[in-house]
């Protein structure tokens, strides 16, 4: 499977946020997406998700399931969490797997993966920052998806579940998976970088 970008540009609100961006990844690989505030990270991601169209380009992707679109084999992890606050942890969790469909594990399992099985039924607006970051990872876990689009996904987390965050991402990418991250900080397993923003983009 491989994953690609040719000439993208990206337009918001009228604006060029970037353009003639290329990168690819093939299976197993990670992408961590760098640069300054407001450079387009979060807004690259999107276009991958295909919650954005490209002003210019084209993204693609090799290898994957001929029936499905690319957004449909992507799991999409925004820096916000998207918690419903009434509902209980399970059921937050149980409303993505529904809603993501695919084959689905067992939910007290994944939430225990994350460390939020005591937590299982306590309303979702209850969380702390890094409980509710563990419990949008376990959507990760709950619906088995071969491309993880990650906008800052350590962000809130502790030391303890970055390493957590660090393995799941780890045996992601063994099992041929990949990772896109937009990210300030190392993303805590060996990526390339696509650093945008300075004038000048490229892949290293
Ligand atoms: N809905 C929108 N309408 C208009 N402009 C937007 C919109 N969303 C983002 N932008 C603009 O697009 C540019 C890129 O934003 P984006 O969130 O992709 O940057 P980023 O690199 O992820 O930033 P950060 O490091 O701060 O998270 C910014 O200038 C931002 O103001």
């Amino acid at each position: 499977m491989r994953l690609s970008g040719r000439g993208v540009g990206c337009v918001r609100g009228g604006r060029e946020v970037f353009s003639g961006l290329d990168f690819e990844i093939a299976s197993g690989e990670a992408l961590a997406v760098t640069g300054p505030n407001g450079s387009g990270k979060t807004s690259l991601l999107r276009l991958i998700a295909g919650l954005l169209m490209p002003a210019a380009g084209s993204i693609k992707l090799e290898g994957g399931e001929a029936e499905l679109t690319l957004p449909e084999q992507a799991h999409y992890l925004g820096h916000r969490d998207a918690l419903k606050p009434a509902l209980s942890v399970l059921e937050n969790l149980s409303f993505w797997r529904n809603y993501l469909g695919g084959e689905a594990s067992d939910a007290m399992q994944d939430l225990a993966k994350v460390g939020l099985d005591h937590a299982a039924q306590l309303p979702a607006a209850y969380l702390s920052a890094g409980q509710r970051r563990r419990l949008s990872i376990a959507r990760l876990l709950a619906v088995r998806r071969p491309i993880w689009l990650l906008d800052e996904p350590a962000n809130a987390l502790d030391a303890a579940g970055q390493s957590l965050f660090a393995g799941f991402m780890s045996d992601h990418l063994a099992r041929g998976g990949l990772i896109v991250a937009a990210t300030h900080a190392p993303l805590g397993v060996q990526a390339r970088e696509l650093r945008i923003g300075d004038g000048h983009d490229f892949a290293r």
